[in-house]
């Protein structure tokens, strides 16, 4: 990895000494041949007694090359020639570089540091140097399409996407061609119409409802032009190479803080500009040979479908919405009867209950990846498994399949901590009735560090597929009703018609809502990509609290 390292000498005055890469090797050999040679001497400013020949370099004066956000000519005021010791110096030419600095908590800042030149060739060379640098990396996305939902949570999209983005974007040299949205599926809609291939990617300003809007249209939009029918549950889904953003915005917002960490727009921004790829599996949900949505976050029935049916209705209050909704849909204390099959998912190697979370370059995400590949190689991708279905029949609190952890600030390690952003898989999350104190219990636990499944009526599986369909539409006489007496039939005899609860709860797709009694629902492993790397892994995990947290490398 390249990396320029700054020396910092003289109360505050930078300077560059060499530039090297970790081996201690010339790293600008490779960005600009020739320049190296002029390095060493002329660029060190020999003012005497001021050079530290062992000064101990600090990890955090160490900026891989792929995470300079930008470099500029700086222009030198009057001021800063005229004092000091400068005054001797005949003209001063000079550079800034714009990088990455870790915060707290997953934060990412934009820092900058300028390095003083008295050559104006060699200071020219370096820029051009670093510019060319930057030029080669091709992950980095020149141009943008951003749809800014202006009603999205605190209905800040706009104003964040103008302060906080738009001006690191232009740092960065991206253009963007920015929509601000106007009615709910506009992002969506015009997603289909325009020339998407034209961009790097997609961004989204709002929450995941918002995000899941460009999905839909990204994906969509791609289905079409790959001539794929979305309606056939069966048929392989073209993957979607241009990647989304996602500037937080919104409610919840947990799409992004479960693949960054964290809930911060500048930090997001940052991880557009440097080209950042986090492959996502997307659920996709049908029923009977009709499609409904996609999912990359929650998909929930019973308690969370309730909460967001309700929190609709009161989206004047913004986000504390969710709490209002919440709190009722607990009281109401509302279970579900249904049918729950699942496909457990054999081909990824962890599972729901395991301590280690997915992290950035996860090596379980990898493995799937690898053996998907050796699939494809023996032609056996699309070849669809009909055996090992596992059936439950219940009343349900809540029936939850989750992608992703699910991790908010509500629940920062979420519905299910071990699920995994790419591994082509779901947790799916079966709460059965219970006393309102025990569902509290497992409530309070997503809040803090105890097992949230370690309760007699919570079960929890990593699948591939599963399907719901619910008690009342069993009863009923439908199509699906005759696919599920096939595969439930014995289970429907067997069961007492007397105490049948035949509410019907909504779903909650990833913040949006799906009113459907019976679903069929398959996760499409790394349909989408996201402008993300995960969660990164500090050296300790635990020590959030201090201020310069290390990257483990
Ligand atoms: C006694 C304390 C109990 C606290 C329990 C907290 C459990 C929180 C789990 C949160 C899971 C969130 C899953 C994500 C859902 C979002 O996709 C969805 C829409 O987001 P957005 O478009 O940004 O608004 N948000 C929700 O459905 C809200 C769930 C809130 C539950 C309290
Ligand atoms: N201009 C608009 N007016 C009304 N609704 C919109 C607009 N743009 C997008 N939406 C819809 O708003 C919904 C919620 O958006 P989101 O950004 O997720 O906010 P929140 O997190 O507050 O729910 C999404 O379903 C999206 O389709
Ligand atoms: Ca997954």
């Amino acid at each position: 990895m390249f990396e320029v390292l700054f020396y910092i000498l003289n109360k505050g005055m930078k300077f560059i000494e060499s530039a090297l890469n970790r081996d201690g090797e010339a790293v600008f050999t490779r960005a600009a041949r020739g320049l190296m040679s002029l390095i060493p001497t002329p660029l060190v400013f020999q003012v005497s007694g001021l050079w530290k020949p062992n000064h101990v370099l600090c990890r955090e004066n160490v900026v891989p090359a792929s995470e300079i956000v930008a470099v500029e000519e700086t222009e030198i005021d009057k001021k800063q020639c005229d004092s000091g010791k400068w005054q001797k110096m005949s003209k001063l030419h000079a550079f800034t570089v714009h990088y990455i600095k870790r915060a707290r908590n997953h934060r990412w800042r934009c820092s900058e540091i300028t390095f003083w030149c008295i050559d104006e060739q060699l200071c020219n060379q370096w820029i051009q140097a670093l510019k060319e640098l930057l030029d080669s990396q091709k992950s980095r996305p020149k141009q943008l399409l951003v749809y800014i939902n202006p009603y999205g949570g605190k209905r800040q999209g706009k104003r964040i996407y103008e302060q906080k983005v738009a001006p690191l974007f232009n740092l960065a040299s991206i253009s963007a061609d920015v929509v601000i949205t106007e009615h709910a599926n506009h992002a969506k809609d015009n997603l289909f119409e325009v020339n998407i291939y034209k961009y790097d990617g997609i961004v989204c300003v709002g929450g995941d409802g918002m995000f899941s809007e460009v999905m839909h249209g990204l994906i969509g939009r791609i289905q079409k032009d790959s001539g794929i029918d979305q309606n056939n549950p069966k048929t392989p889904l073209a993957q979607c190479s241009i990647r989304i953003g996602i500037i937080p915005a919104g409610s919840t917002d947990c799409i992004c803080y479960a693949t960054v960490g964290i809930i911060d727009p500048e930090t997001s921004a940052l991880h557009i500009i440097v080209g950042d790829c986090q492959p996502l599996d997307v659920s996709s949900i049908h029923h009977n040979n009709t499609f409904l949505k996609y999912s990359v976050s929650l998909l929930g029935y019973g308690f969370y479908g309730d909460i967001l049916k309700d929190s609709e209705k009161k989206r004047w209050m913004g986000p504390m919405r969710y709490d209002f909704s919440g709190f009722k849909t607990f009281l109401s204390h509302q279970y579900y009867e249904g049918t729950v099959s699942f496909q457990p998912a054999k081909g990824t190697v962890g599972s729901p209950r395991d301590k280690e979370s997915c992290r950035t370059g996860c090596h379980i995400c990898r493995q799937t990846k690898q053996l998907e590949e050796q699939q494809k190689n023996y032609g056996f991708e699309h070849k669809e498994v009909e055996d090992e279905w596992k059936v439950i029949k219940g009343k349900f609190l809540a029936i939850n399949a989750v992608n992703m952890s699910c991790a908010c600030p509500r629940s920062p390690k979420g519905l299910s901590p071990a699920a995994h952003l790419a591994d082509g898989s779901a947790d799916l999350i079966l709460v059965r009735k219970c006393s309102r104190f025990n569902f509290l219990r497992y409530l309070v636990r997503h809040t803090n560090q105890d097992d949230q499944f370690d309760f007699p009526f919570v079960d929890v599986y990593r699948v591939k597929r599963f399907q719901f369909t619910s008690k009342h539409l069993e009863d009923n006489e439908s199509d699906i009703k005759d696919v599920g007496k096939k595969r439930f039939g014995q289970f429907c005899s067997d069961h007492p018609a007397c105490c049948c609860n035949l509410a019907n709860s909504t779903w909650n797709c990833d913040g949006e809502t799906l009113d459907s009694s019976a679903v069929e629902v398959r996760v499409r492993c790394q349909l989408v990509k996201l402008f993300a790397r995960g969660i990164e892994i500090y050296k300790d995990e635990a020590a959030y609290n201090s201020s310069s947290n290390e990257l483990l490398s």
